[in-house]
């Protein structure tokens, strides 16, 4: 039996699950232990190498998460809210590393979410790509750097079948605007313009979603001002770069003390 990390994906028929599956499969680092899926999907009691259209990986997908996470080193978790929630509970009570790419999260699954903290090493983000994590600490600079003369506006497009908007990589962004401008996100953030809206209000953070065919993830920040334009991009084109930062987060969680962490902790992005 080897003795890499034992990691188990819930979510795994979804279109990161698939994702995460091939990418702890193929790693030479972890091992997939587990794969789980919602009770009544199709997919339960068949091999996930199979049910992807593969060859067997000799992991059957289960509806029953209670025993692969209390043998697991690690979950991976990109799959809805309520689902993220219940897993959470499991982890911290096996104490087992829980990573989060889930988004779409009220304040009550956030509460959820910092209780099971501390018991489990929580780590989480809206965006786990290299790329994405290195824009906000970009945006925070560029935000710290101008005044409000620069209306930032943050745009976001995302494939057809995205059920939460604005995306978790878009709130990201603007928390780390708002932070640079030293003020709070909730105070300052305008996500719904329609009719009549009066003008711009000076020092918000705009927020708009494009949604169609199967646009992986693409967003903009856009600083703009009286005669000119910053404009900050990040484009992710294949869903490989999620995948690889949470199975980096995964390992990186291994003996780490319980809490919620994010992937600047990962990557080890601190600027402060
Ligand atoms: N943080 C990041 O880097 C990224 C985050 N995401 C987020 O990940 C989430 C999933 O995205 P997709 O894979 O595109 O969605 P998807 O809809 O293709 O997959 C979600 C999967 O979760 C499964 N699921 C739902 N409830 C479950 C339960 N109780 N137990 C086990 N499985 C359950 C569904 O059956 C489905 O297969 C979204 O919130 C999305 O925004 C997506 C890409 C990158
Ligand atoms: O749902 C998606 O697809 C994605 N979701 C994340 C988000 O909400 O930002 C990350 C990525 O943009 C893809």
């Amino acid at each position: 039996m080897s003795d890499l990390p034992g990691i188990v994906i819930t979510g795994a028929s979804g279109r990161m699950g698939q994702m995460l599956i091939r990418t702890v499969s193929d790693s030479p680092r972890a091992r997939l232990i587990g794969a789980v899926e919602r009770p009544g999907h199709a997919w339960i009691g068949q091999d996930v190498g199979a049910a992807m259209g593969g060859g067997d990986l000799g992991v059957t997908v289960s509806d029953d998460p209670l025993e692969l996470v209390a043998g697991a080193h690690a979950v991976i978790d990109f799959t809805a809210p309520d689902a993220t929630v219940d897993m959470a509970t499991l982890t911290a009570q096996a104490r087992v590393v829980h990573v989060i790419g889930t988004t779409g999260f009220d304040d009550s699954h956030l509460k959820k979410l910092e209780a099971a903290a501390r018991h489990a090493v929580i780590v989480r983000a809206g965006n786990m790509s290299v790329g994405v994590n290195l824009l906000t600490q970009l945006t925070k600079k560029v935000a710290q750097a101008l005044d409000e003369d620069f209306d930032i506006e943050i745009v976001e497009a995302h494939h057809n079948q995205k059920v939460d908007a604005p995306s978790g990589t878009a709130l990201m962004l603007g928390e780390a605007a708002a932070d640079g401008r030293g003020v709070l996100l909730d105070h300052v953030s305008d996500r719904a313009r329609d009719g009549i809206t009066g003008k711009r209000e000076r020092g918000h953070i705009g927020f708009s979603a494009i949604r169609g065919g199967d646009i992986v993830g693409e967003h903009d920040v856009i600083f703009a001002a009286a005669g000119e334009r910053i404009v900050l991009r990040h484009i992710a084109t294949d869903r490989a770069v999620f995948a690889r930062g949470a199975l980096k987060a995964a390992l990186w969680g291994q003996g780490r003390k319980p809490g919620q962490y994010d992937m600047i902790d990962v990557l080890g992005l601190n600027d402060n």
